[in-house]
C-alpha cells in the first residue's frame, strides 16, 4: 500500500492559506484579516476528485526560508522536510494574493527555487477586481513554470480546479527540467515587478476608500482618539447590551433551583443541586452574553482589517516602553485569552521582545475574568450613568482594563531594561485591506466561542465547583455552627486567609481563589457555592451571589478583589503554556512571583486607599 500523499500550503501571511485549508478540508482554522494568525502546523484531509485522500498542511505564513521567527521557522523545516522527522509533501500549494501581487511573488520565487511539485492558487482575486486589477494566469503561469488557478478561498471558488491541479502536480515535469538558479533578494524583487507586469491584463486606477480612512484611522492624533473610544465603547456595551440576555438567563437559573427544591426532598442531592450545580455552576453560566458581545467585537475588528491598524498605531506607544506593534497583536489576543496570546508570540523574531510579550501577556484582561469583574462591579457599583450613555459600571470595568495594560506596560519597562534588556527591533507590517467581516464568519466565531465558554462551565468549572462543594458540606455542622466553620474548606479557608486579610479580604473570599486557580471564572462560582452552603435557610440560599456580595462584602473589599484579580496568576493553563513555549520553568516562575507580588500589592494599595478615603 503506498503511503498517503501530502501537500501544504505556503505562502506570505494573510494571504488566505487557512481559508482555502479550510474551504478544501471542511476544517474551521482561525482566519483573520492580519498577518501572523496561523501560528502552528495543521494537518486535515482533502480528497481530490479522482477519491484520493491527500493530506493537506496549513503552515504559517512567511516571507523567506532564512527564517527569523519561531513559526515561519516551522515552514521552512516541514517544506523542507526537517520538521520532526516528516517527510517533505508531495505537493506545494503556493498561495498568492492577486492584490498584492508583486510582494507576494518574492517569497514565492524562493519556494519555487526548490524544484518540488507545486501548484499556484492565486487567490482572492475578487479583491483584486474590486482595485481594478485584472490578471492573466495563463501568463503567471508560463512566467512561474507551474499551473496557476485563480481562487476565491472565501466564497470557495476555484476549489475544484485547484484540487484536479493538485492531483497532476507530480506528474507535469521531473525534477531536473524544474531546476532553476537561485536569485538573490535583489534579484527576486526586480523579477516579481518583471513578472507581475507581464500578468496584469488591465488595471484602471481607481481611487480607493481605503486611503481616505486610512488617513484618518493613522492620524497621529484621530487614531488613537479613535482606537481608545472604540474599546471604550466595547466595555459599556459589555454591560448595556448584556443586561436583558443575562437577566432572562439568571431567572431561568433562579426557576430551576425553585423547581429542584419543590420537586425533591431536603438531602444530599437536592443540596448538590442547588447549592452546587445551579448556584454555582449556574452562577458563571449567566455571564454568556457578555463573553458573546466581547467576542464580537474581538472578531469583527480582526475581520475587518482593523487590529492590524491598531497594532500600527500603538507602535510608537509601545516603543517607549521597549516593545513594538509586534508584540500588540499577541497582547490584544490575549483579551479572549492568554493561551492563544502567548502561542502568537511565535510570529515574533527577537526572542527578548517575544519573552517579554509572554511575560505580561497574563496582565491582559482574559474573557475568564469577566464574571469575576462583572458580579463584583455589579454587586458593588450603583447602575447610575456618569454623563449622556456612559454607565458607571461600564467605567469601572473600563478602568479595570485600562489597569490591566497600564501594569503591563510598566512591568515591560521594568523588564527591558532588565532581565530582557537589548535594543529595540524595528516594526513592519503590512496593511490588509479593509473586508467587510462576512455574517457566517462572524456567527461560526461567536459560536466556537460561546462553545468554548460553556464547554468550560460544564468541565472545568463544572468540577473544581463540585469539589469545593464536597469540601464545604463535610463534615456537616452542629445546630448553630456555621457550615463553613465546621467544613473541610473551612479549614483550609483559615490556613491561607492570615496572608491575605492584611489586604482586605474575608476568609470567603481567601477560599474562593484557591479552586479559581483551575478557570478564574471559578472565582464567582466558588464564591456563590460558599454563600449557599453557609446559607441557614432556603430563602437566604436561593439569593444570588451578587445579592450576599452586596450585603456582606465593604467597598474597600469589594474593591481590593478586582484588583487581585487584575494582576493574579489565577490560571494553571496559562503557566503551562509559558513553559512550553519558553522551554523551561525559570520564566513562567519569575511569572508566577512576580504577579503574584503585584496582586497582593495592588489589592492592599487599593483597600488601605479606600478604608482612609472612608468608603
Ligand atoms: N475577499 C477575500 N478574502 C479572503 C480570501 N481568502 C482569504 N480571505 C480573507 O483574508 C484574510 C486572511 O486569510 P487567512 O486564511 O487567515 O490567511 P493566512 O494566509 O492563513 O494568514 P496567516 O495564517 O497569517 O499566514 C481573512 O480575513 C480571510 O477572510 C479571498 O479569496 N477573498
Ligand atoms: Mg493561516
Amino acid at each position: 500500500m503506498s503511503r498517503k500523499r501530502t501537500a501544504a500550503l505556503v505562502g506570505n501571511p494573510n494571504s488566505g492559506k487557512s481559508a482555502l485549508f479550510n474551504a478544501l478540508t471542511g476544517a474551521r482554522q482561525k482566519i483573520a484579516n492580519y498577518a501572523g494568525v496561523t501560528v502552528e502546523r495543521k494537518a486535515g484531509r482533502l480528497t481530490l476528485p479522482n477519491g484520493e485522500p491527500v493530506e493537506l498542511l496549513d503552515l504559517p505564513g512567511s516571507y523567506s526560508f532564512d527564517a527569523a521567527s519561531p513559526d515561519e521557522a516551522v515552514t521552512r523545516d516541514v517544506v523542507q522536510g526537517a520538521f520532526e522527522s516528516e517527510d517533505a509533501p508531495d505537493v506545494l500549494i503556493l498561495v498568492l494574493d492577486a492584490a498584492n501581487l508583486e510582494q507576494h511573488l518574492v517569497f514565492a520565487q524562493e519556494v519555487l527555487e526548490l524544484g518540488r511539485p507545486t501548484v499556484v492558487a492565486l487567490n482572492m482575486i475578487d479583491l483584486a477586481e474590486r482595485d481594478g486589477l485584472t490578471l492573466d494566469p495563463e501568463a503567471l503561469s508560463e512566467a512561474l513554470g507551474v499551473p496557476v488557478v485563480p481562487t476565491v478561498a472565501v466564497r470557495r471558488r476555484g476549489l475544484v480546479e485547484l484540487s484536479e491541479a493538485i492531483a497532476e502536480a507530480e506528474t507535469h515535469a521531473d525534477e531536473e527540467t524544474r531546476k532553476r538558479w537561485h536569485l538573490t533578494l535583489p534579484e527576486r524583487r526586480l523579477t516579481a515587478k518583471h513578472i507581475t507586469r507581464g500578468a496584469v491584463l488591465s488595471k484602471s486606477t481607481r481611487h480607493t476608500v481605503e486611503n481616505g480612512v486610512d488617513r484618518v484611522l493613522l492620524n497621529p492624533w484621530i487614531g488613537p482618539i479613535i482606537l481608545f473610544g472604540l474599546l471604550f465603547i466595547v466595555f459599556q456595551a459589555v454591560f448595556a447590551w448584556a443586561t436583558p440576555f443575562a437577566d432572562a438567563l439568571e431567572g431561568g437559573v433562579a426557576v430551576l433551583s425553585q423547581g429542584v427544591a419543590d420537586t425533591l426532598p431536603a438531602g444530599l442531592l437536592r443540596d448538590f443541586l442547588t447549592e452546587g450545580v445551579l448556584a454555582g455552576v449556574g452562577s458563571v453560566v449567566v455571564f454568556l452574553p457578555q463573553i458573546v458581545i466581547l467576542f464580537f467585537f474581538i472578531l469583527v475588528m480582526e475581520a475587518s482589517g482593523y487590529m492590524a491598524r491598531a497594532a500600527f498605531l500603538m507602535d510608537r506607544l509601545m516603543a517607549l516602553v521597549g516593545l513594538s506593534g509586534r508584540s500588540f497583536i499577541p497582547l490584544l489576543s490575549s483579551f479572549a485569552c492568554a493561551i492563544p496570546g502567548i502561542m502568537a508570540t511565535r510570529s515574533i523574531s527577537d526572542p527578548k521582545d517575544r519573552l517579554t510579550t509572554i511575560l505580561i501577556a497574563p496582565l491582559m484582561t482574559c474573557s475568564a475574568r469577566l464574571p469575576v469583574y462583572a458580579v463584583v462591579i455589579a454587586a458593588v457599583i450603583p447602575q447610575t450613568s456618569v454623563g449622556p450613555g456612559i454607565g458607571l459600571q461600564g467605567l469601572v470595568l473600563f478602568a479595570l482594563y485600562v489597569a490591566g495594560i497600564v501594569g503591563a506596560m510598566v512591568v515591560a519597562l521594568v523588564l527591558r531594561s532588565t532581565v530582557t534588556k537589548g535594543a529595540a527591533s524595528g516594526f513592519i507590517m503590512e496593511l490588509p485591506r479593509y473586508q467587510l467581516p462576512r455574517i457566517k464568519d462572524l456567527a461560526i466565531g461567536l459560536w466556537q466561542r460561546a462553545w468554548v465558554f460553556l464547554r468550560r462551565a460544564g468541565t472545568i468549572i463544572f468540577v473544581a465547583t463540585i469539589a469545593l462543594w464536597v469540601l464545604l458540606s463535610f463534615p456537616t455542622a452542629e445546630p448553630g455552627e456555621s457550615q463553613l466553620d465546621a467544613s473541610l474548606a473551612g479549614a483550609v479557608a483559615d490556613t491561607l486567609h492570615p496572608v491575605l486579610e492584611p489586604v482586605g479580604f474575608n476568609r470567603e473570599m481567601s477560599l474562593a481563589i484557591i479552586p479559581a486557580l483551575a478557570a478564574r471564572e471559578v472565582a464567582v462560582s466558588a464564591l456563590a457555592t460558599t454563600y449557599a452552603v453557609d446559607a441557614e435557610d432556603e430563602d437566604l440560599a436561593a439569593e444570588g451571589v451578587t445579592a450576599k456580595i452586596a450585603a456582606l462584602w465593604s467597598l474597600p473589599t469589594a474593591l481590593a478583589f478586582l484588583a487581585w484579580f487584575v494582576f493574579a496568576p489565577q490560571c494553571l493553563s496559562t503557566i503551562a503554556v509559558a513553559r512550553r513555549e519558553t522551554n523551561g520553568w525559570k520564566w513562567p516562575i519569575v511569572m508566577v512571583v512576580y504577579l503574584f507580588a503585584l496582586a497582593w500589592i495592588s489589592a492592599g494599595l487599593t483597600y488601605w486607599i479606600a478604608v482612609s478615603a472612608g468608603l
